[in-house]
């Protein structure tokens, strides 16, 4: 007989200590099954063989109802002894060429898969569908590997060289999947990767829900739609200087007309700086760091800034929570990794941040972008190291490339400040100048880019990339105009701030292009260009 096809794209993994009080696992599962769930894996660490095999045929009797394939987790010996259609393993369980063995070739077999490594062992495997976690972090396994975020999952969908699987093979992804995630998780991965996802695998969103039904219809409709604020990659041309002009007054517009709340978990040193530049710039800043109270705030936010410059361990849980809610509301979040080259506990941290949800914008120094790329960076406290060196020539290039592979493997937007600053969206690359020599020694400056950024792009969610350009524009000319005639950082950072509420008014900025002081500071914008295999190529410098 032939391995029936199976439908993967809501698959529902069992814990029944995550039940709501006085439910059965079994009316759970089926008032689930009747919202949309496809495929049922029984997932039991504490019941003993026995129990295990008479829960196994409790469950299949529901599953078979319905026509919905019943897998087994880990146990060889209970999915034959329960007839169910198929088994899951880990690595530490029954290997795929003893399981296929055991349970012959029509039975279905996944696998779970956490790295590139387990990908490569699992060559020529006689197996039939992959399970991809952890994506996120997750309470239902507390044991987890370090979660992929979308940078990892990206890295394992992209993986070109993977003999002897299907290439098609389904695969499914699991670990801290919601419907607030879900749409993020497929748009994000998506695109040119060589494999794709069919479904969430679901544990405590759906076991513990009281209304499984409906919220599985809820999973259901999300499955089809996408989120409504991702971003589109935009393909700039070597000429689209013009392009810039041409949307700054509308996104400055929207950002006038919403005053948007910006909500800020920031680091100590900076909360006052950084509230002051919000307002100025259009927003609504609330510094708060109450995990109670994230998910009510992400209801009404525009956006959301997580700067880590002060974080302990102990914050993780309301970094994890407040990204969670912001992704939920499709509020952009604006990441500043602040200094995460510069200790193990920084490293981790920032870590715990990419496996927490979607990030729309990583804004950091050298060193910081660096670090998320991966290298090991020896950085000096939080201050940048320019280990590229200057603008020019060929590290220019490697600049360019650096936020654009960042971005393309974040699936977001990644900006990298210093003397120049770069900014990707993964396929276009945009080198901003601009600013001053004071911005290095007033503190918060870095941060409060963040800060402008996330005003911007808080009601200009359908164009996030210019927004973005649009903000560090604003804030370089402010930086520059603020310098003219102050006696130093002091007097600099109140004509900062000055120059900020001047320009972001809608008809401040918009009048700005066309002011001679503003062609006389010559700033200009670098945009790269692609080759026809989609390299990064020749790069045009233009005057703004
Ligand atoms: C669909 C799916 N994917 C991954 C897993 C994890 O399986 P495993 O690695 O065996 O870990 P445990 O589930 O045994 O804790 C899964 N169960 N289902
Ligand atoms: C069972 C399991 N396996 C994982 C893996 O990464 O392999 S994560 C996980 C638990 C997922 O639970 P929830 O949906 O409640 O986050």
């Amino acid at each position: 007989m032939p391995r029936p096809s199976v439908d993967y794209s809501l698959y529902l993994v069992t814990d029944s200590g995550l039940l709501p009080k006085n439910r059965s696992l079994a009316e759970q599962v089926e008032r689930a099954i009747r919202g949309g769930v496809t495929v049922v894996q029984l997932r039991e660490k504490k019941l003993s063989t026995a129990e295990f095999i008479k829960r196994g045929r409790e469950i299949h009797e529901i599953t078979r109802k319905y026509n919905v394939p019943l897998i087994i987790n880990d146990r060889v010996d209970v999915a034959l002894a329960v007839d169910a259609e198929g088994l899951h393993v880990g690595w530490d369980d029954c290997d795929v060429k003893t399981a296929r063995e055991l349970l012959g070739p029509d039975k279905i077999i996944g696998v779970s898969i956490t790295n590139l490594d387990e990908l490569s062992r699992l060559h020529g495997a006689d197996c039939d569908y992959l399970g991809v976690g952890p994506i996120y972090a997750t309470n239902t396994k507390p044991d987890h590997d370090p979660p992929l975020g979308i940078s990892g999952l990206r890295d394992l969908l992209q993986r070109k060289n993977f003999e002897g699987l299907p290439s098609k093979i389904p695969i499914v992804v699991i670990g801290g999947v919601n419907t607030g995630n879900l749409q993020w998780i497929k748009w994000a991965a998506s695109g040119e990767e060589r494999m794709s996802i069919q479904g969430p695998a679901v544990v405590s969103a759906i076991i513990s829900s009281e209304d499984p039904e409906d919220l599985c219809l809820s999973f259901r409709k999300l499955l089809t739609a996408p989120p409504a604020f991702a971003f589109s990659q935009h393909e700039f041309k070597l000429d689209d200087a013009a392009e810039v002009y041409t949307n700054i007054s509308s996104i400055l517009k929207n950002v006038h007309e919403h005053k948007s709340m910006i909500h800020h978990i920031t680091n100590d040193v900076v909360k006052n700086f950084s509230a002051n530049v919000c307002l100025a710039a259009g927003g609504s800043p609330i510094m708060s760091e109450n995990i109670e109270e994230t998910a009510d705030l992400a209801r009404i936010n525009g956006a959301f800034v997580l700067n880590m410059g002060t974080a302990s361990p102990d914050a993780h849980p309301l970094f994890f929570e407040a990204i969670r809610s912001n992704n939920q509301f499709g509020n952009p979040v604006v990441f500043d990794p602040v200094g995460a080259g510069a200790s193990k506990l920084r490293r981790s941290t920032t870590a715990v941040i990419l496996g927490a949800g979607y990030i729309d914008v990583i804004k950091g120094n050298e060193g910081e972008i660096r670090t998320v790329a991966g290298e090991t960076v020896e950085m000096r406290g939080v201050d940048s190291v320019d280990t590229i060196l200057d603008d020019e020539g060929e590290s220019s290039k490697t600049k360019a490339l650096l936020v654009s592979t960042v971005a393309q493997r974040h699936k977001n937007i990644v900006v990298m400040t210093g003397v120049t600053d770069w900014v990707s969206d993964g396929k276009s690359v945009i080198a901003i100048s601009g600013g001053h020599m004071l911005q290095g020694v007033v503190t918060g400056t870095g941060c409060s880019l963040g800060t402008v950024i996330a005003t911007m792009i808080a009601n200009n969610r359908n164009c996030k990339f210019l927004s973005v350009i649009v903000a560090i524009i604003v804030y370089n000319y402010a930086a520059m105009r603020a310098a003219e005639g102050v006696e130093g950082p002091g007097s600099w950072a109140v004509a900062f701030i000055d120059w900020l509420f001047r320009l972001s008014g809608q008809s401040g900025m918009d009048a700005l292009f066309r002011k001679p002081e503003f062609k006389e500071l010559g700033m200009s914008l670098e945009i790269w260009g692609r080759d026809s295999e989609g390299n990064l190529g020749e790069s045009k410098k233009v005057r703004l």
